[in-house]
């Protein structure tokens, strides 16, 4: 009767008013989770940052600083940048420049409803870059990253790990030598293009980003996939055409769950991604058959990948350590947006610089026609060339093809003395720490490569405010591909053309970095925010309530696990307070032990049916009982950390006590630590007289209600509650005991209404 008290209560309610009940919180529940996605949690976290000296912009409903970033962006764009003026960052991040020139070098703005924090000390920056905990990570875009490619650059932790390893074979320098002759040939073919459209009296005009678009997309097709080449070119085709069609929509990607709808714009890139998708599993598969056959590894990408894939499988003895073809996929498809479009902007830059300074572009080639002659470039010259590194490396610094790197925080994290709470974005403009006349020196804005003349390291006041590979674990590692492949195209150029700026050059500006949020009227992305906002808490909701459910099932019944079937939002509530009910209906009869069919009949008689490792459903929540001692012992083990008690609702824990037992990792260590001493035999041992003192009461409280027959009828059960009750209050508080009572009273009172 009282082990079963808990369960009386479920039993108790037809399942249809749980149902209708359940149902009708719904609305509630949503509405307040917006409400607190869109107001109360941007204010804490404002009001948190703001107590700690931050300044910034205030937080408006829902846009955040959407209007005010709209508005400068139009006002910077619709002035001209004067020719040879490098002073960039006003023009091209004009919000963040002027955020920065108000409030200072940490300063809060906001991205829609998500504080953003703006750091500008190099040191800072590379302090959250180096990520030295693995607590800041990347902003995710999950839609946008299996267009562009969801490879190592979207991944965190373990999985990025073993990504970065696998994939870092690749990129060293001895290999990277192999692939010279390709990047040699792809440049030659473009110049033999430029060469082909010379006008009569020997020169050409010519829009040369979209052709070192195509020479760094030819680049990359031929040393990912060497002999699949023509297959390569027409991925390049198709990421190229996505690329457009992603920068086309940009503003609307970004807002979660776009991508997702039905439009004419969405079907065509999911289109495209499926063709890419299809042509590279093609050639993965046809690589790994031949590899199996004893085929020699081709010195491309692909081969040097999949070779290391399976070295790095081999060496484990697990195929579980390597990559997946579909993690393979991702990888391809993301040297394709991580590689094309950094290297030809690179290289963009370089010729218009050189044309504005024709001083440089003269002493470049002389020193490639010193090393080189009109002969191919080869490696030990190109390692050689001292001024054509020193212009590249100021043209890096200048337009930095990254120009800011963003982070979250998605716990806790102390920098630079700031405590930044959980959800709050970290913004570091490499950009402006390039145009920083503090650490550059007056000349900041003036295109002097000499400033590098002695290495990176000597060309500023701080050796380490040159970023524009990043910094740290997650540093670019396409570094070394990039720059060998922008000295080989910067010879081959200089060895055949000298070029100058046409009339028409300064459309150019447009290239680094399109406009964002200035081409949208900002009411109009307020509405479709919005929407969207609304759209994408009713697919978390279906997600939560039937494709979890329905993907988690799959996956249990895979393995062989046996249970009951989901059933949508109520799981097992019916068959569970029916069983429930029929148990109780039955009396026990007097001493029989057998209690489990009567307290948890549901599960008892899902063991019966399904064995002892078997499903059954917490509402939309897959539960698994195991019936197995060892098992069992395992889980209570909880070897890897990585089962996780039960989170009761953070109210109803701060009622219960949100202590020890509802702590987990760091924070359960050091509290179970603090604790311990307490509970030592020794020390439970000076309590035995408390114990025996509460007792006594209770048994003279006992003896003082027997009648003249020598006896009495007890419930006993409220009467040995207040014994562990008077126990706990005197052995927590001794000489506080009276004010111990009290509260146990009170916590009595608490869990009256709970049970
Ligand atoms: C001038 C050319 C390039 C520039 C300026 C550049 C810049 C960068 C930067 C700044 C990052 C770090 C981003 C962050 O920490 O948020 C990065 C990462 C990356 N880059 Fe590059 N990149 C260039 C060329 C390439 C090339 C040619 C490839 C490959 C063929 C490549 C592949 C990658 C990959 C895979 C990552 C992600 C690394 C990781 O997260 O571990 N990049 N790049």
């Amino acid at each position: 009767m009282v082990l079963g008290a808990s369960f009386a209560a479920a039993a108790s309610l037809p399942w249809s008013i749980l149902l209708g009940g359940l149902l009708g919180l719904m609305p509630i529940w949503l509405a307040g989770r917006l409400l607190n996605q869109l107001w109360w949690q941007p204010r804490r976290l404002e009001l948190a940052l703001r107590a700690q000296g931050l300044r910034g912009t205030s937080y408006h409903f829902l846009t955040g600083d959407l209007k005010d970033y709209g508005r400068l962006s139009r006002e910077a764009w619709s002035k001209p940048l004067p020719l040879r003026c490098h002073d960039i960052a006003p023009r091209v991040m004009p919000f963040v420049h002027k955020l920065v020139q108000d409030h200072g070098e940490a300063c809060i703005s906001w991205f829609g409803p998500t504080p953003k924090v703006t750091l500008t000390d190099p040191e800072l920056i590379r302090d959250v870059m180096s990520n030295k905990f693995g607590h800041f990570e990347k902003l995710k875009f999950p839609a946008l990253s299996k267009m562009l490619g969801d490879g190592v650059a979207s991944h965190e932790g373990e999985k990025w790990v073993k990504h970065r390893r696998i994939l870092n074979p690749a990129f060293h320098l001895e290999k990277l030598k192999r692939m010279l002759p390709v990047f040699s040939a792809c440049c030659e073919d473009m110049v033999r293009r430029w060469v082909a459209s010379f006008g009569s009296d020997g020169s050409c005009e010519l829009d040369v980003w979209p052709e070192l678009q195509t020479l760094t997309g030819d680049v990359i097709s031929r040393t990912a996939f060497s002999s699949s080449y023509l297959e390569g070119r027409r991925i390049f085709q198709l990421q190229a055409e996505q690329a457009e069609s992603i920068m086309r929509n940009l503003q609307k990607i970004i807002i979660p769950g776009y991508l997702s709808l039905p439009t004419k714009s969405n079907r065509k890139m999911h289109q495209v991604n499926k063709e890419v998708e299809s042509i590279l599993r093609g050639i993965i598969g046809k690589r790994i058959e031949a590899m199996k056959e004893g085929e020699t590894t081709k010195h491309d990408l692909l081969g040097l990948l999949l070779e290391s894939n399976m070295r790095h499988t081999d060496a484990n003895g697990q195929s579980s350590m390597g990559m997946t073809i579909e993690d393979v996929i991702e990888e391809c498809k993301l040297f394709y947006f991580a590689g094309m479009e950094t290297t030809s902007v690179l290289l963009t830059w370089t010729m218009v610089v050189l044309s504005m300074h024709p001083e440089w572009q003269d002493r470049a080639r002389q020193e490639v026609l010193n090393l080189f002659g009109k002969n191919r470039p080869e490696f030990d010259g190109l390692s050689r060339l001292k001024i054509v590194t020193m212009i590249l490396n100021e043209v890096l610094r200048l337009y930095p093809p990254g120009i800011a790197f963003v982070r979250k925080t998605y716990k806790e994290m102390k920098i630079g003395g700031i405590t930044y709470p959980a959800g709050v974005i970290i913004e570091l403009p490499v950009l402006f720490i390039h145009h920083d006349p503090d650490i550059w020196g007056s000349d900041v804005h003036e295109f002097r490569p000499d400033r590098f003349a002695e290495g990176v390291s000597k060309a500023s006041k701080d050796p380490g405010a040159f970023l524009p590979f990043g910094w740290g674990p997650r540093i670019c590692i396409g570094q070394n591909f990039a720059l060998l492949e922008a000295k080989m195209a910067m010879c081959m150029i200089l060895q055949t053309f000298e070029f100058e700026l046409a009339p028409s050059a300064m459309v150019l500006g447009n290239l680094l970095f399109p406009a964002v949020a200035s081409v949208v009227p900002w009411s109009l992305l307020l509405g479709s925010i919005l929407g969207l906002f609304l759209l994408r808490m009713i697919g978390r909701l279906l997600d939560c309530l039937w494709w979890t459910p329905r993907r988690l099932e799959s996956t249990l019944r895979a393995q062989g696990v046996r249970g009951t079937s989901y059933r949508f939002l109520i799981g097992d509530l019916k068959d569970y307070s029916r069983l429930i009910k029929e148990a109780w209906s039955r009396p026990l009869p007097l001493r029989c032990h057998d209690i489990g069919p009567r307290v948890v009949p549901f599960t008892y008689n899902l063991v019966r049916e399904h064995g002892r490792v078997c499903m059954s459903w917490f509402g939309p929540v897959p539960k698994v009982t195991i019936y197995n001692a060892e098992l069992t012992r395992d889980v209570m083990n909880n070897k890897f950390g990585h089962f996780k008690k039960l989170k009761l609702p953070a109210a109803l824990s701060k009622l219960l006590g949100d202590g020890v037992a509802s702590h987990e990792g760091e924070k359960w260590v050091k509290h179970r630590r603090i604790l311990n001493p307490a509970f030592h035999r020794e020390n439970l041992k000076r309590m035995l007289p408390v114990f025996s003192a509460c007792c006594e009461d209770m048994v003279s409280r006992w003896v003082d209600s027997l009648g003249p027959d020598g006896s009495c009828e007890l419930d006993v059960w409220p009467e040995l509650q207040a014994l562990s009750g008077d126990v706990i209050s005197r052995a927590a508080f001794s000489c506080s005991y009276h004010e111990g009572r009290r509260i146990f009273e009170l916590q009595v009172l608490l869990l009256t209404p709970i049970n």
